[in-house]
């Protein structure tokens, strides 16, 4: 015997491009957004009764027409217009992520992908509340020094120097559950200031410090989740050529590394509900 256990389905990754063009400088929009719908939906896993079923490609139409209609505005916005929109009678709960890469303006109509750091916005709509988090991802830092690392055990096995100068680099990747009214601008500005003022003595003390900053500098965020992996910046050896290297080149090694996640928690933060469910699931 089974049952059918957590379910969701929706269209992931609906490539929105949108254009505005109010007077001679256009604005562009990028943004891939995800919806995922769950609710009474037995019917159609055990029965293939596909009568509670709103099509994936009716979602994906949804998100082209809503952008026409209503614009887009910030991620957050254009998430919960969606989620809200998604929820009615089989369908109880719906999710709408949204990740968004800027283009850069290069003149009236011309535009550059500086970076891959993407804005990220996650709503969770049922029929009576609302869920936020906000985020972003590939957002890359890097310091040249107020970096150490050492007091670690050793054992057989351990080989990496102790070092009270060294290069710090990661790829930033956060989520911030909030009342949707956090602002994306200083939640973003409290991590890179943080990140660039933190004397750092592991990349653990540093991501509770920028965490800590975020929650110092919005008020209406509850917790904040990060992921930094350690991009390590190994020191050359160039002593079989005779010459000294301190601190000036660098091997950047791409893998493996070390990957630092945690969380930040407001004492009196409220329940999260279901905002840190994932999609895809697995
Ligand atoms: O900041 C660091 N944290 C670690 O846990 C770790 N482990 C390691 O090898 N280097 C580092 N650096």
């Amino acid at each position: 015997m089974a049952r059918l256990g957590i379910n969701q389905y929706g269209k992931a990754e609906t490539h929105l491009v949108r254009v505005v063009r109010d007077g001679d400088a256009h604005v562009v929009r990028d943004l891939l957004v995800s919806v995922a719908l769950s609710g009474a939906l037995e019917a159609v896993h055990l029965e293939g009764d596909n009568s509670a079923v709103l099509a994936t490609d009716t979602q994906k139409n949804t998100v082209y027409a809503f952008a026409k209609e209503h614009g887009v505005g910030t991620p957050e916005a254009f998430a919960t217009l969606l989620a809200r929109h998604f929820v009615g009678g089989a369908i109880t709960q719906a999710r709408v992520e949204v990740r968004e890469v800027a283009w850069e303006r290069l003149g009236d109509h011309a535009f550059t992908q500086a970076s891959s750091e993407q804005r990220v916005a996650v709503v969770i709509a049922s029929a009576d509340e609302t869920w936020f988090a906000s985020g972003l991802g590939g957002l890359v830092v890097l310091k040249t020094t107020d970096s150490e690392f050492h007091g670690f055990p050793r054992d057989r096995y351990t080989t990496l120097k102790e070092t009270s100068d060294r290069v710090l680099a990661t790829e930033v990747a956060a989520r911030w559950r909030h009342d949707g009214t956090a602002s994306f601008e200083d939640a973003r500005g409290a991590l890179l200031e943080c990140f660039a003022a933190h004397h750092s003595l592991s990349l653990q003390q540093t991501l509770y410090a920028m965490g800590s900053a975020v929650l110092e500098a919005c008020p209406t965020v509850a917790e904040i989740r990060l992921s930094m992996p350690n991009k390590h910046h190994f020191v050359v050896d160039l002593s079989p050529f005779g010459l000294e290297n301190p601190n000036e080149v660098f091997h950047a090694d791409d893998r493996p590394y070390g990957l630092i996640e945690g969380a930040v928690v407001r004492d009196d933060a409220p329940d999260p509900g279901p905002i840190w469910a994932a999609y895809p699931l697995v």
